[in-house]
């Protein structure tokens, strides 16, 4: 194929770019080459349904053509059964879109045609210019699958081309047809006469072209089965799923020490040498005490997210997950809720957004809903910086046998939230009334090793995400927490520290009579109104209020310490469990609003939600006072 001869005319503004969307089957690999073709870095993971909405890019061809791509959710057939089929759906059938698809890359997984060649011959019969992209070759090849490659083009009638999504230089062939047609025009998708008009059964002709194709097939990989043996296993496939999960806790406490400590001495070193640097007075003050006791506060837990992250991203590339899924799903269908529900709550361990969005693959309407409304209670990354810093400050660094005892407080923290959604889901089961048992009909991906140069790219991309919320949102609270708990200045000669006259010294106060049952002092009722917005942000918002409520001695740029003289053993319990439950989140709000498209069940979520907090907040304080005999 020969582009040398197109003449290169880049795109102008205002003439309407071509638009190349990415079809198939789920898990194919159609996001990890929007993200070669783009350089985009939407999120990529083993298991079918991660995309559950169109994201668009543009990439520019070698000869300066730009062409729009579109990402879809995978699908199986052309008639949607769930929300996210319907946004693939649309985007192929709907004449009037915005942005009309001028060419279709049909993403197939090599290692299993199979399974995708009656969609790609119902995507043929629409009739658009048609691509069939033969992906994860690599895999293919390694298993010793052989496909005729020119017969297969001859027998749909499209071009084929074979690719490895993964790898940089995987997707040459793919680029030099897209250059080809970005300047000489798509050319008629000459199969959809023989599929679209015949409209014989497609399932008999997948067959016979199969039949065909195939030279070699791969062979049956028992690597696969082996591992599916053990953990897929009735008797130890559980088990082992506690102890991965298990360990991910104890290595979120353990392999972040040293880290944690370095950062933790370069702020108190930096603030030191600021304080000693400025003169005394409202820069220092707001320098020191707003900016970086605020930002440090919450910045020394970047390394506990990136471990915590670094499990999750290994779970997802390796094919683990839906295997936790299916073993999850008998388990969680007698109490509750179907194993679909399983992978969105999951996600909802990173954060409750995507996994709320992922509910889009849940088929059954009211499974649906429960979904949405317990995946606040998944303890969400934003929630370790709070638990790790109460447990750092109140609970001690020993091990019991082999276990970490930080690190076992934490992973009881994160079962207690497992234990709540199974609860609230089992109430809302009895409300809303008994479903039918729908089994998971989910298909297990192959494992693949995970590609370390992969995670460290996901690795990266959440430190970014973090530092970016650290310098934006949380630098911004910061500042203004600083200001509102400066001002107004006390009056001449009055003693106590300047923030009780300030306008949160007084708020909080006001705030503390709602909050005295609970354990909560006026500090962390004051902290708990900027992390509305979201829940790291009372830390940082701690870490301001304290450095200006400490006096004297108690001067200090890290906050443990502070808290852990400040508060009892209930108050900071009572703290812990508060953030099990509440909804500290407006971004989750907001995502819960829009995909039930109700604002009556994001007011339900809330007063459910805070009515939990309140409740489980003041049985703990209550409790632990009269265990502790306080
Ligand atoms: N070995 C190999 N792995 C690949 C290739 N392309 C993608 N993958 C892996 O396959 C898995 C699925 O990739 P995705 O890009 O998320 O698949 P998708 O088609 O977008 O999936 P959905 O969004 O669920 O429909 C991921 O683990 C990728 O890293 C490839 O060419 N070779
Ligand atoms: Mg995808």
């Amino acid at each position: 194929m020969n582009h040398t001869d197109c003449k290169s005319t880049p795109s102008k503004k205002n003439v309407p770019l071509h638009s190349i969307a990415l079809v198939g089957n789920p898990n194919s690999g159609k996001t990890a080459l929007f993200n070669r073709l783009t350089g985009s870095h939407q999120k990529v993971a083993n298991y079918a349904g991660v995309t559950v909405e169109r994201k668009e890019g543009k990439m520019t061809t070698d000869t300066g053509q730009q062409l729009h791509v579109i990402d879809l959710p995978g699908i199986y057939s052309l008639t949607p059964l769930t929300k996210d089929e319907e946004v693939t759906q649309t985007a192929l059938l709907d004449k009037t879109a915005d942005i009309p698809v001028d060419l279709i890359v049909y993403v197939a997984d090599a290692t299993n045609l199979k399974r995708n060649l009656k969609l790609i011959l119902d995507v043929i019969a629409l009739g658009h210019p048609t691509i069939l992209a033969l992906n994860m070759t690599d895999l293919a090849r390694k298993r010793g699958q052989i496909i005729d490659l020119e017969l297969l083009q001859q027998e749909l009638g499209i071009p084929v081309v074979e690719t490895i999504a993964i790898e940089s230089n995987g997707i040459g062939k793919l680029l030099e047809i897209l250059n080809l047609y970005a300047c000489n025009g798509f050319p008629a998708n000459a199969g959809s006469n023989r599929y679209g008009s015949e409209k014989k059964s497609s399932t008999l002709e997948s067959r016979r072209i199969l039949d065909n194709v195939i030279k070699k097939h791969a062979d049956t990989y028992t690597l696969n089965q082996k591992i599916d043996a053990l953990v897929l296993h009735p008797v130890f496939g559980f088990p082992i799923l506690v102890i991965i999960l298990f360990f991910m806790f104890q290595a979120v406490f353990s392999w972040a020490e040293v880290p944690m400590e370095w950062i933790e001495n370069g702020i108190g070193a930096t603030g030191e040498f600021l304080a000693t640097m400025l003169p005394d007075g409202i820069l220092r003050s707001l320098v020191v005490d707003g900016i970086i006791a605020g930002i440090g506060s919450i910045i020394v837990f970047l390394p506990q997210i990136l471990i915590l992250f670094f499990f999750i991203l290994i779970l997802e590339e390796s094919g683990y997950l839906p295997r936790a899924a299916f073993m999850m799903d008998k388990m969680m269908s007698s109490i509750v809720l179907s194993g679909h529900a399983f992978i969105p709550l999951l996600s909802s361990f990173a954060c409750a957004v995507p996994g709320i969005m992922a509910t889009r693959t849940i088929k059954n309407p009211k499974d649906r809903i429960i979904t949405i409304l317990i995946a606040p209670l998944m303890t969400c990354s934003a929630r370790l910086p709070v638990y790790s810093l109460i447990i750092g400050a109140f609970i001690p660094n020993r091990t019991i046998g082999l276990f970490n005892l930080q690190g076992l407080v934490l992973f009881g923290l994160y079962i207690s939230g497992i234990f709540a959604a199974v609860m609230v889901a089992w109430v809302l089961n009895r409300l809303l009334g008994k479903n039918d048992y729908q089994p998971l009909l989910m298909e297990l991906p192959s494992y693949h090793l995970p590609r370390m140069r992969n995670i460290a790219i996901g690795l990266w991309e959440r430190a970014r995400i973090f530092l970016i919320r650290v310098s934006t949102i949380i630098f911004a609270t910061s500042v203004l927490l600083w200001v509102l708990s400066s001002y107004p200045v006390p009056p001449e000669g009055t003693t106590g520290t300047a923030i009780q006259y300030s306008f949160v010294g007084r708020l909080g106060h006001l705030i503390e009579y709602i909050v005295q049952p609970i354990g909560f002092n006026w500090q962390i009722a004051v902290a708990l109104i900027p992390g509305m917005a979201a829940r790291e942000i009372a830390v940082s918002a701690l870490g301001t209020v304290y450095a200006l409520s400490a006096s004297g001695d108690d001067l200090s740029i890290t906050l443990a310490p502070l808290i852990s003289s400040n508060w009892s053993l209930p108050t900071a319990l009572s703290l812990l469990a508060w953030f099990v439950f509440a909804p500290q989140c407006f971004a989750t709000l907001g995502v819960i609003r829009r995909e039930t498209n109700s604002w009556k069940m994001m007011f339900f979520a809330i007063i459910y939600l805070f009515g939990l907090a309140y409740l489980a907040s003041l049985a703990t304080y209550h409790i632990s006072c009269f265990l502790l005999d306080q």
